[in-house]
């Protein structure tokens, strides 16, 4: 805002902090799409010793590359304690949905090592905007490796990225970050549900609570051993069709959420061993699925600590609740993420999830989650209860 200056965002169809508060603009895109013929043919220049190179996520040894350089440079929390620390089945899950562009997976290379040095990718959605469906890129996996920073690569990875886009005849994009830019859309807040609290304290996550012994605070997290709704079990593809039914439905209340068809709910909502976990709740007598609960599975590296090297973290991924209460399905899915050794359960206060997180025991985190649209211009930023959109 005041004397802040983005060189690089204030060249770009997005909101700008200078037009804050100015609603005469129209919602909807801010730049009509270009003509194909138009789209320029050629990558971006990069400096000298660099490289473009599209990543085959298929292939084990460019996967192992783009494992690595996100190990070592990719999102860490404010105090650098922890790094985001994603599987290569995680990695492969997440960027090749249905529909999905190999030539969105970019990599940038040293020339004469060949080492892979920065990476960021797309990869397609529709995703509803208040009354309309659009076709966008989710961007993600932006990284440039710790000794390449400040020196304005990311905005070239931006521009490349865009441009790939742009040749699929798509001209809007959703992207979500810890950082502010121009101009967050939507700013959700994360919180904690401590599994396993004396783990978490001991690395530094959480701290004892004032006049908290650390037998009392492992009995405040206590949970039952089994889940309690009855009906509650892992989806199965054969309820593809009623979950996409079920969250379909859902979704429709939120101001911003993805257009899931059955492709897509089988995809991004079966169970994957040690990447994405999901229930429902079927009525034992009419089968009829009247609930969705899901969560995926995101580690952390912990940085510097002698005893432990990963933090093994859920993260509260699309729920549906007409019958069960959310409350009540959620803590089933505390259950099931205590029963797999999971050490922490996060949240973002966004859909209904701010009514059900205190009671339930999580704790504020520290940072925020800012959510984007690129070419696309909301009149207000809105509320975190209007967003139905989790990228990972
Ligand atoms: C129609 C299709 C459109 C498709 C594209 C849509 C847009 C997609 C946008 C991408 C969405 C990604 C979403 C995503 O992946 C989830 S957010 C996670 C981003 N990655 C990390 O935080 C990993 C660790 N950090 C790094 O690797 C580097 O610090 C990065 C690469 C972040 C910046 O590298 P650097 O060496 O530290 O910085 P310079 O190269 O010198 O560049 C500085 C410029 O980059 C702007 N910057 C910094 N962080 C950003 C971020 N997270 N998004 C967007 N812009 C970001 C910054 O404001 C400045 O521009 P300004 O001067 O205007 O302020
Ligand atoms: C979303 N996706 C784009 C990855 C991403 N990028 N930037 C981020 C900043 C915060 C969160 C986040 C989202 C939900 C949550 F419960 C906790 C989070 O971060 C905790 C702090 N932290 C950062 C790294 N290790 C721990 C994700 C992201």
């Amino acid at each position: 805002a005041l004397g802040h200056r983005h060189k690089f965002w204030e060249t770009q169809p997005v909101g700008q902090f200078k037009d804050m508060g100015d609603t005469s603009f129209p919602e909807g895109p801010i730049e009509p799409p270009t003509l194909l013929s138009e789209v320029k043919k050629e990558p971006y220049n990069l400096p000298n010793l660099y490289e473009w190179v599209t990543c085959d996520i298929d292939s084990e040894e460019m996967c192992a590359e783009i494992y690595i350089l996100l190990t070592n440079n990719y999102v860490e929390d404010d105090e650098n304690m922890f790094r985001f620390n994603y599987s290569k089945e995680f990695l492969r899950w997440a960027l090749r949905p249905p529909g999905y562009f190999k030539s969105w997976h970019i990599g940038v290379r040293v020339k004469s090592s060949k080492k892979l040095v920065a990476f960021i990718t797309g990869v397609p959605a529709r995703i509803r905007v208040r009354d309309n469906v659009v076709t966008m890129a989710e961007v993600n996996f932006l990284c440039v490796h710790k000794k390449l920073r400040s020196k304005r690569l990311a905005p070239v990875m931006i521009k490349e990225v865009t441009r790939r886009v742009h040749l699929e005849n798509i001209w809007q994009a959703a992207y979500t970050a810890g950082v502010v830019l121009p101009t967050p859309v939507s700013t959700c807040q994360y919180w904690h549900r401590s599994l396993n609290p004396k783990k978490l304290i001991d690395v530094g996550f959480s701290r004892l609570g004032a006049r908290m012994t650390m037998s009392r605070t492992i009995k405040l997290y206590k949970l039952p051993e089994s889940t309690v709704t009855p009906g509650f079990r892992k989806m199965e593809p054969h309820d593809v069709p009623a979950v996409t039914r079920l969250l379909r439905e859902y979704l429709s209340q939120f101001a911003i959420a993805p257009d899931f068809d059955e492709n897509e709910v089988e995809h991004w909502l079966l169970p994957k061993e040690n990447v994405v976990d999901s229930f429902l709740v079927a009525s034992p007598v009419t089968h009829e699925i009247t609930d969705f609960c899901s969560f995926y599975t995101l580690p952390s590296s912990i940085l510097g600590n002698q005893n432990y090297s990963t933090l093994k973290a859920a993260y509260l991924y699309y729920n549906v609740s007409t019958k069960t209460p959310l409350f009540q399905l959620v803590n089933d899915a505390l259950i099931v993420a205590k029963q797999k050794d999971f050490d922490v359960f996060n949240a973002l206060d966004l859909m209904q999830n701010e009514t059900f997180l205190k009671d339930l025991k999580f704790g504020p985190g520290y940072g925020k989650l800012h959510y984007y649209l690129y070419n696309y211009r909301l009149r207000h930023a809105l509320p975190p209860s209007e967003l139905g959109l989790v990228l990972l």
